[in-house]
C-alpha cells in the first residue's frame, strides 16, 4: 500500500487529479479500449473533481473514451433530488467534462427490482473487462462506498441498510433532518472494489483519522471495511495532515520517506521505458514499487 500525505484537502485533490490524468493519458483510451474509472461521491473527492475539470478545460485530459461506474446511490430518493448521487455527480463533475452521458453508470436506487439492478451492474462492469482504477472515499466509521461495519469483505453490489452513524453524518446534506436521510442504499461491494486493478482512496480531515489508523495500522477487520485494502496489490491512499492525527509518528515518517524513494524508482523506470527496455511477466506500473 502506498500512503501519500499532503498539507490540506486542496493539495490532496491536486495530487489525485494529476495522478488520474497521467493514468488515463498513459493508458491511451480509445472507443474500442476505453478506460474504466470507478468514482465516489461525498465532500472528500470534490477538490479532485475540481482539478480534473480544470485539466480538461486546459486540454490536458479528455473523458471521451472513459467509462465510469459510481460506487453507490440511495434507495428511494428521486433521481433528480438535489442530494441523489446522480444529481451530485452531474453537478460536481460530469456536466463540466466531455464524457458522453451514455458512458456514465450509476446504480438506480428506484429500480423496481433492486437485486436485479445490482446483479446487472456487476455484469456491466465485467462486460467492460473490469475497473481499471477505482477512486473511493471513506465514512467516519471506515466504510468504503456504503459497505458499513460488518459488511462481508467479499461482498458484491447489493442493497445495504445504512448504519446510524452514516445517517447522522449524512444528515448535514438533508438540512440536519435525520428523518429525511434514506435508510437504504445500493452499493458496490468490498469485493467489487478489490477487483479493480488499482484502488485510490481519498481521506481528509481529522474526523476520518481514527478510521484511517484502524484501516492501515491494525489487522484486516470487517468493522473497518477500508482495511480490506491491505489485500489489494496496488492501492494508494492520499490523505491530508489532519487525517494523520491518530497515526503513529513512525508510520507517518515511514510513508513520507518511501514516497521520495518511490519517486526515484519511478524516474528510473520511465528512463528504462524511454530506452525501450521491457521486463517480461510483471505488470508495468508495479515494477520496482515500494508496496
Ligand atoms: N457513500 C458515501 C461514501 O462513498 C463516502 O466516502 C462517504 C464520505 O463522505 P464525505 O467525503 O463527505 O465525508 O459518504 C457516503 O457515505
Amino acid at each position: 500500500m502506498r500512503l501519500i500525505i499532503r498539507e490540506d484537502p486542496a493539495a490532496v485533490g491536486e495530487y489525485i487529479a494529476e495522478y488520474i490524468c497521467k493514468r488515463i493519458n498513459d493508458f491511451g483510451p480509445t472507443a474500442k479500449k476505453p478506460f474504466v474509472l470507478g468514482l465516489p461521491t461525498g465532500s472528500s473527492p470534490i477538490p479532485t473533481y475540481k482539478v480534473l475539470i480544470r485539466l480538461h478545460k486546459e486540454g490536458k485530459l479528455s473523458f471521451k473514451h472513459v467509462i465510469t461506474f459510481n460506487m453507490d446511490e440511495y434507495v428511494g430518493l428521486p433521481r433528480d433530488h438535489q442530494e441523489s448521487y446522480h444529481t451530485f455527480m452531474f453537478r460536481e463533475f460530469f456536466s463540466h467534462v466531455d464524457i458522453p452521458p451514455s458512458q456514465v453508470n450509476i446504480l438506480n436506487g428506484n429500480a423496481i427490482d433492486l437485486i436485479g439492478e445490482c446483479n446487472a451492474y456487476e455484469e456491466r462492469i465485467k462486460s467492460y473487462g473490469g475497473i481499471e482504477l477505482f477512486l473511493g472515499g471513506i465514512g467516519e466509521d471506515g466504510h468504503i462506498a456504503f459497505n458499513e461495519p460488518g459488511s462481508s469483505l467479499a461482498s458484491r453490489t447489493r442493497i445495504k441498510t445504512l448504519a446510524y452513524d452514516t445517517i447522522l453524518a449524512n444528515a448535514r446534506f438533508f438540512n440536519n433532518d435525520i428523518s429525511a436521510v434514506p435508510r437504504m442504499a445500493l452499493t458496490v461491494g468490498v469485493g467489487t472494489v478489490l477487483e479493480a486493478r488499482e484502488v485510490v482512496v481519498v481521506v481528509t480531515g481529522q474526523r476520518k483519522a481514527l478510521a484511517l489508523s484502524k484501516a492501515i495500522e491494525e489487522g484486516m477487520n470487517h468493522l473497518w471495511t477500508l482495511s480490506a485494502l491491505q489485500m489489494h496489490p496496488w492501492a494508494l491512499i492520499v490523505i491530508d495532515e489532519d487525517a494523520t492525527a491518530e497515526l503513529h509518528v513512525k508510520t507517518v515518517k515511514y510513508f513520507k520517506s518511501i514516497e521520495r524513494v518511490q519517486e526515484e524508482v519511478e524516474r528510473n523506470q520511465a528512463e528504462l521505458k524511454a530506452k525501450g527496455v521491457k521486463r517480461a511477466g510483471v505488470a508495468e506500473q508495479q515494477v520496482g514499487s515500494m508496496e
